[in-house]
């Protein structure tokens, strides 16, 4: 296989939702490369997690949404490239940076010695607590009791109190019940706290052989961190130094001086727990929680040169977001209304955006709007510049979204139901005009999307997507002719291009999982004909099927018995042929 460009690499990538008081879990672990250059699909039922996936490396999630897990590594070689001048400042911060790593690193020595010691603090700890999944559980129960109970509350307020009496007095009678209920719960919360508390502290012989233990792992630390460090330390620490100048020196002095720090303090710990900083991935993810890591490349008497490790799940600053979203990763969404505003006219709104990122003259910034329109397909472009939105047909307009998200010239072109609005011809236009562009622009496209037929005709893989995971995914003609996923057999089922003259279309019974819960064993299960009780107990792993398809179903499992997929599917691919006229 041809070796391609990582362009976007998403590891183990969780989001969660704050929901009055209640955590949404949208995405649950999600593993996937996204190539440089091209197409790919992301396809699923409504709420399945295709926006909200996007969202999080477009920097576009609801302020309520937050990355709980993971990290989406960005390549993007031009944006990367750091340079930091090498002046009396930074030579100072540097040496002085030096200094305390290389007295952290003295702690390295003693590492194991640490790890002991704390988890002998655990042990003692654990014994007079209740364990986290007994709290979590306690808690759990209060905060479902709570919200059931503001639900109640909610409804209560919609009844008539002229007429619905009755519904008010039972609705009172049990919002009564359940203050009782969450009270009960807490009550029984604390005295399980306190018993357990108790009966450590009365516990003398494990209080004494603790002391013991902890006494002689203490004399030994104290000795291990005693000597001195190692010629190649101090090398690392010093290239460590000159990393932490180049990870901070894009912020204002204030920001600067604290990240500093904290990425001291980072490191510090990280050496005391043993961590390996000569790991690449270790280091990025000692960096990470307070600012991407800028790796170290070179230097000049002038300036330190580095290139930037750019985590977009870790992008908090606006400033970062800025130089990243709409210019590197731009979206088109499904209503071009949405994006455009409707009292400027078209072409003043494609240059604003051009002289906002490209910072060039109002003359420049014509001659490339004017320019892009055109290659977006608007006929007489000069004559159609100074029309307002509402003159624009749906089509039109949403070709003018393009022009727009083009103009920065993204790596990544996010289309969000992009045709889903328009109509038939249109929609078909609209898909060859992207991958048109994308030969000259050579952006890669991210397609969400409900419709398989628009997968057919415009990506190159295509990834299946069910409650917050990615099911299966690899090569267009891989999942659409060797689907191995029950739950893309179904999806593929009910194409109706697929449908037999006068039989029912095929349609997926049941509901997706409720995302507030833990799910146990596949989420898939419970609508899956061919359930197996593995499924409904162990979360299956991705297993492979060829070097570019996967798919997430105990179903590929060696021991699982053999099972065919649906009659409809088995000749699919004539009928898409045909149908799509691929
Ligand atoms: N701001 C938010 N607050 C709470 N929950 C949210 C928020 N945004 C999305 N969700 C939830 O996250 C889940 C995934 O939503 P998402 O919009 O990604 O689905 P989708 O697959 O794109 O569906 P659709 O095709 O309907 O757009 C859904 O359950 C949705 O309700």
């Amino acid at each position: 296989m041809e070796q391609k460009k990582v362009l976007l690499s998403i590891k183990d990538l969780v989001v969660k939702f704050r929901v009055r008081g209640r955590i949404l879990t949208a995405i649950r672990n999600i593993n996937l490369d996204i190539y440089e250059n091209e197409s790919i699909a992301i396809v699923g039922e409504s709420g399945s997690g295709k926006s909200v996936f996007t969202k999080t490396f477009a920097g576009m999630l609801d302020s309520n949404g937050f990355i709980d897990q993971g990290s989406i590594i960005y390549d993007d070689s031009e944006l990367a490239d750091t340079t930091v001048s090498y002046n009396k400042r930074t030579r100072r911060g540097i040496a002085f940076i030096e200094k305390k790593l290389n007295e952290a690193s003295k702690l390295e020595a003693g590492a194991e010695t640490w790890q002991e010691i704390q988890a002998l603090e655990a042990e003692k700890k654990a014994r007079a607590t209740l364990s986290e999944e007994e709290m979590q559980a306690m808690e759990d129960e209060i905060k479902e009791i709570a919200f059931q109970r503001t639900e109640l509350f909610n409804l209560k307020q919609t009844y008539d109190p002229r007429k619905e009496k009755e519904l008010i007095r039972k609705a009172d009678k049990r919002l009564k019940e359940m203050d009782q209920q969450i009270e009960n719960l807490k009550k029984t919360q604390k005295e399980r706290i306190a018993k357990k508390k108790q009966d450590a502290a009365t516990d003398q012989a494990f209080l004494v052989q603790v002391q013991e233990k902890k006494d002689e792992l203490n004399a030994r630390y104290k000795q291990e961190i005693a000597g001195g460090i190692t010629r190649e330390t101090e090398e690392r620490n010093a290239i460590l130094a000159k990393e932490i100048e180049l990870s901070v020196g894009r912020y204002g002095a204030l920001k600067r001086r604290r990240n500093e720090r904290e990425l001291v303090k980072a490191l510090t710990e990280a050496m005391r727990e043993g961590k390996n900083l000569d790991d690449e991935e270790v280091r990025n993810a000692v960096f990470d929680p307070v600012t991407f890591r800028v790796r170290y490349l070179d230097e000049t008497e002038n300036r330190l040169h580095g290139t930037c490790v750019l985590n977009l799940a870790k992008v908090k600053d606006a400033t970062d977001w800025t130089k990243i979203r709409g210019t590197r990763i731009a979206t088109v969404f499904q209503d071009p209304m949405t994006s455009l505003n409707p009292i400027i006219t078209i072409g003043k709104q494609i240059m604003s955006i051009i002289i906002k990122h490209q910072k060039c003259s109002e003359v420049e910034a014509r001659r490339r709007a004017l320019e892009l329109m055109y290659k977006v397909g608007i006929p007489n472009p000069e004559k159609r510049f100074d029309d307002y939105p509402f003159q624009y047909s749906g089509g039109m307009r949403q070709r003018i979204v393009i022009a727009i998200a083009l103009s920065c010239q993204p790596k990544v072109l996010i289309c969000d139901e992009p045709t889903t609005a328009l109509d038939v011809t249109i929609q078909a236009q609209i898909l060859k005009l992207l991958k048109d562009l994308q030969k000259e622009f050579n952006y890669t496209i991210v397609f969400i999307t409900h419709d398989l037929g628009v997968v057919a005709n415009i990506a190159d893989r295509v990834a299946v997507m069910y409650a917050g995971q990615i099911v299966e995914y690899g090569e267009v003609e891989e999942v659409f002719y060797d689907p191995r996923h029950p739950y893309t057999w179904a999806l593929l089922s009910s194409l109706p291009q697929l449908a037999e003259r006068n039989t029912e279309l095929f349609s997926i019974t049941g509901t997706p999982p409720s995302l507030y819960n833990k799910i146990v064993g596949d989420p898939f299960a419970p609508r899956n004909n061919y359930c197996m009780k593995i499924d409904t107990l162990k979360e299956p792993p991705m297993f492979q099927v060829s070097e570019t398809h996967y798919a997430k179903t105990w179903l590929l499992d060696p021991r699982a018995p053999k099972v065919e997929k649906p009659k409809i599917i088995e000749n699919i691919h004539e009928k898409l042929v045909e149908a799509y006229h691929l």
